[in-house]
């Protein structure tokens, strides 16, 4: 198996180099069938991150929240640790860590209902994820348990198999453009 460290090179370039137009229709079909599930529709609160770096796009999703009256949760990055803090419109964001859009620091979520949607570089069919080394989704899905969760990802970042170690939390759903990866 490929260390964790050269499944994060390999993919990250890869993705980078997704031409936009797929980009953009792929990230279009991915959100369509997430916002499709029960688990989006019937939760109120939902955690999303800001796409950069060539991730799944996050927008078309936002909008559908906002439409439906959801709250609308995204990531500030604190040092080690990560909080999420509510917007309203893309307008609210600004370059924060790593050069990710990220909201003004206000309340940070109480986070125990709703459902986080989260990125990664890459990811097995077994759902296990490989995101960028920092440990911030794995830290704060221990503390907020209760969260549901589901991740983004185009097909070509679903591996046969990425490490896990102890302390990886995988996500619940995987959508990509053509599969949902789920327990069973
Ligand atoms: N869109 C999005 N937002 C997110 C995450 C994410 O994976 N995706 N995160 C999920 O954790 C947190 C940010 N974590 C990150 C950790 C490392 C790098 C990164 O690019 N590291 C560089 C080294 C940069 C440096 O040290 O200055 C690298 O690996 O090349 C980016 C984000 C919170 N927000
Ligand atoms: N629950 C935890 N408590 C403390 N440290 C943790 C926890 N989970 C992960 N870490 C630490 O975070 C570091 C990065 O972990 P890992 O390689 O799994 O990150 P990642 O899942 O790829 O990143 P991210 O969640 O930020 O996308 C490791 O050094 C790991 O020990």
């Amino acid at each position: 198996m490929e260390t964790k460290k050269s499944i994060r090179q390999i993919i990250r370039k890869q993705r980078k180099e997704l031409d936009p137009i797929i980009w953009q229709s792929q990230t279009a079909e991915i959100c369509r069938k997430t916002c499709e599930l029960d688990v989006f529709r019937e939760a109120t609160d939902i955690y999303c991150y800001i796409d950069f770096g060539g991730e799944v796009g996050t927008r078309p999703l936002m909008l559908e929240a906002w439409k439906l009256g959801k709250t609308v949760w995204v990531p500030k990055v604190h040092g080690e640790t990560m909080d999420f803090y509510e917007i309203t419109s893309f307008d609210e964001l600004k370059p924060g860590a790593y050069g990710i859009l990220e909201p003004d620091a206000g309340i940070p979520a109480s986070a125990d209902d709703g459902l986080m949607i989260m990125p990664g570089v890459a990811f097995d069919t077994n759902r296990n994820r490989v995101g960028y080394g920092g440990g911030y989704y794995d830290r704060y899905l221990k503390s907020h348990p209760q969260l549901h969760t589901l991740a983004l990802a185009f097909d070509m970042q679903v591996l046969f198999e990425v490490p896990a170690e102890e302390q990886d939390i995988k996500p619940q759903l995987l959508v990509t453009e053509t599969n949902i990866y789920q327990e069973g």
